[in-house]
């Protein structure tokens, strides 16, 4: 299976840093069909981007569930695709925590999402104190269960996105081994919610995916791609990532 690697800007970037999105799409589109590349930027940002590179996948952070209404600040999925979004991140655990977001809301942003024709890209993972408590593969599960969206899913257009919280921006990484186990945790799920279809959704891995140790996390079982954060803003960070993924 083809790798993902998308890249999330999370609050970072304006028309200034288009350059880098440029760089980025030219050496995807070389790397032709070897590896998915996406990059999710802010709002203000997609419909920019998108214009400046056609045939590149730009992708959204966050969406509401509805599909417009009295929501003041929020943006559905049709506005994100309107503005050049094929991708849409839902369930980042940022979204999870500064936003109270549970898993049915997740759930209802995956499905929303899908249902307007964009790909998803679901987030789950766990606290340190979930890790250290020895919950973390149960953590995670349930978090899978309650937050997939309604089935059949299309591999092409559905990837769960492994993300411990503790890794997250902090430069440590998660081993190897944690990820093969909890890779292997999540497809179980997957396959018991969508029947042989859930071996086709990717899974990939987030939480200071750098340069330096892709290759390595691209290399252990059941790791479909990467969800990148710090080293997605420039080229020279995440194109050595983005070729790891292709080779
Ligand atoms: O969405 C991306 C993840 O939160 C990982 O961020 P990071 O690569 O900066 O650790």
């Amino acid at each position: 299976m083809v790798k993902l690697i998308a890249g999330n800007w999370k609050m970072h970037g304006t028309s200034a840093d288009l350059g880098e999105v440029r760089a980025i799409a030219a050496r995807a589109g070389e790397l032709g069909g070897r590896v998915e590349v996406a990059l999710c930027v802010p709002a203000t940002l997609i419909h920019r981007a998108a214009e400046a590179v056609p045939g590149f996948t730009i992708g959204a952070q966050d969406m509401h569930a509805n599909e417009k209404g009295a929501h003041t600040g929020d943006l559905c999925a049709s506005m994100l695709h309107d503005a050049g979004a094929g991708i849409v991140i839902v369930g980042h655990s940022e979204r999870r925590e500064a936003h109270g977001e549970a898993d049915a809301d997740v759930k209802a942003k995956a499905e929303a999402g899908l249902r307007a024709g964009l790909k998803v890209i679901l987030c789950v993972g766990e606290s340190l104190a979930e890790r250290e408590a020895g919950r973390a593969v149960a953590t995670v599960a349930a978090q899978v269960d309650a937050s997939l969206p309604q089935g059949p899913v299309d591999g092409a257009r559905f990837s769960l996105a492994y993300e411990p919280i503790w890794a997250i921006g902090t430069g440590r990484v998660a081993g190897c081994e944690d990820i093969e186990e909890m890779h292997a945790a999540i497809r179980a799920r997957l396959v018991a919610a969508y029947g042989e279809a859930g071996r086709g959704v990717r899974i990939l891995y987030g939480g200071s995916v750098k340069p330096g140790n892709a290759a390595e996390i691209f290399a252990t079982p059941e790791v479909g791609g990467a969800l990148v954060g710090g080293a997605s803003l420039t080229a020279a960070d995440f194109l050595p990532i983005v070729e790891a993924g292709a080779a």
